[in-house]
């Protein structure tokens, strides 16, 4: 895929608060591919997006074989006795013709020879001194792979776009390719900005928070092909803000900070970026999340997600993560909702989508959608009960114990256990 340099005109809009679809159709509509194209070895290729079609170059399995240990014959399986002719073992090339009335000792994954069609298990079958007694009933065909059953040769079997799985690599090597190519990781850039942050390991005094942020942006950044580079801690200072912004556009595909961009003064952030390069976006209508800003500084993305731990968590799912899967040659898809019934209930303010911290529990009745209590957007121990988002749309006003609620597992966002 080649890289496409950003529009400088895509995120215009008037000005009023975007919804959430309105925000991710933005992001996911207008940003593409940046990343260069490598081709890497099949080891280094799980969890990296395709960059070119995969063909079968061959027929997978290139030869018939023995899906058991027994014995091949030519079905319909003769009454009586049959000698046992020859012996085929995996890895034997050009087994002789099987001559007609007889069966032939194979093994698992061994050619099945022609003038035989159809396996026996040995566990069904009887053994005497003069050869073997086949059971009764067995289809013509069974238990033999025939040639192209998995894969046949010229099938495409994985788009450019696709994010290698475990499986996808064993199909991969399964065609006896070595290497693949892929997209190169997305060069994403992390900065948290406060000056009361502290990184820890360090000195604390009441009046300073330790950065957490900061460490879960790089391991959420870490679930996607992306190289981090850390800028660290800066502090409340527009000049350093700055300056440092402008120099991670230069060779980062994406700048992602977190703190700075409500409406303090201290939020320099949102300034840098008007000076800098152009703010599309800021302010959307949800909740956490609201004072998110979304722009560019020459072909470089840039997202200002919220200070607040749980606003930076929730913004980077819905936001920051189909950005870099857009960047990275990926195809941004919508999480999944499931539809559950609410094992709560809870008024809501109309106007604004909101994302309450949740988990499934199983009752008699079946699974139901619990929330943690509290909202706050600083409180991590609920994004640490959670296992998922309550997806609470625009419009809504009450959750009612028992009616259905949009539940959006975190496991799809990459985060496991
Ligand atoms: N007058 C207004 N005040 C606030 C508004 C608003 O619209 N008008 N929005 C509120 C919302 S919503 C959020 S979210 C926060 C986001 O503000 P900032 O992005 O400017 O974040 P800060 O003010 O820098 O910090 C907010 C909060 O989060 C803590 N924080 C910041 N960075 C980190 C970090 N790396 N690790 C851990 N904790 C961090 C910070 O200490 C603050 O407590 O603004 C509201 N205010
Ligand atoms: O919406 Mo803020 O993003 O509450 O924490």
């Amino acid at each position: 895929m080649s890289s496409r340099k950003l529009l400088n005109d895509c995120f215009a809009h008037g000005g009023t608060r975007l919804r959430h679809d309105e925000a991710v159709a933005l992001i996911t509509g207008r940003l593409s591919c940046v990343t260069a194209v490598r081709r890497v070895p099949l080891r280094a290729a799980t969890g990296r997006w395709l960059a070119a079609p995969v063909t079968a170059p061959r027929d997978v399995p290139l030869h018939r074989n023995a899906a058991v240990d027994g014995y091949a014959f030519a079905a319909p399986a003769p009454e009586g006795t049959l000698p046992v002719a020859a012996r085929i073992a995996a890895g034997d090339l050009a087994p002789r013709r099987l001559a007609p009335g007889t069966a032939a000792r194979i093994f698992t994954g061994a050619p099945v020879p022609e003038g035989a069609d159809s396996v026996a298990m040995q566990e069904d079958c009887s053994i005497t001194p003069d050869g073997i007694t086949l059971p009764h009933g067995l289809k013509r065909g069974a238990n033999v792979r025939q040639i192209g059953e998995d894969v046949a040769k010229g099938a495409e079997i994985l788009s450019p776009g696709a994010r290698l799985r475990p499986q996808d690599i064993a199909a991969l090597a399964s065609f006896g390719l070595a290497s693949v190519r892929v997209q190169a990781p997305v060069r994403v850039a992390v900065l948290s900005n406060g000056d009361e942050l502290r990184d820890p390991g360090g000195s604390i005094a009441p009046g300073q928070v330790f950065d957490s942020n900061r460490t879960m942006l790089k391991a959420l950044i870490a679930t996607l092909p992306c190289t981090v580079t850390d800028l660290g801690i800066l502090p409340d200072q527009a000049p350093r803000i700055e300056a440092a912004i402008a120099e991670a556009a230069r060779n980062h595909d994406l700048i992602l900070t977190s703190g700075g961009v409500s409406q303090g003064e201290e939020d320099h952030v949102v300034a840098a970026i008007d000076r800098l390069g152009s703010r599309h976006l800021w302010q959307i209508a949800i909740k956490p999340g609201r004072p998110m800003s979304f722009g560019q500084i020459g072909d470089c993305v840039f997202l200002g997600l919220p200070g607040n731990p749980v606003a930076a968590f929730v913004c980077f799912l819905l936001y920051a993560r189909p950005a870099i899967v857009a960047l990275g040659g990926g195809t941004p898809d919508e999480p999944t909702r499931y539809h559950l019934p609410a094992g709560f209930s809870q008024t809501k303010k109309p106007g604004r989508r909101e994302f309450w911290r949740g988990w499934l529990e199983t009752t008699p009745q079946g699974p139901v959608a619990r929330k943690f209590a509290r909202d706050g957007s600083g409180l991590i121990s609920g994004l640490r009960r959670a296992s998922g988002l309550i997806e609470v749309l625009e419009d809504e006003t009450q959750v009612t114990e028992g009616a259905a609620v949009r539940f959006l597992p975190f496991d799809q966002f990459g985060i496991q256990g």
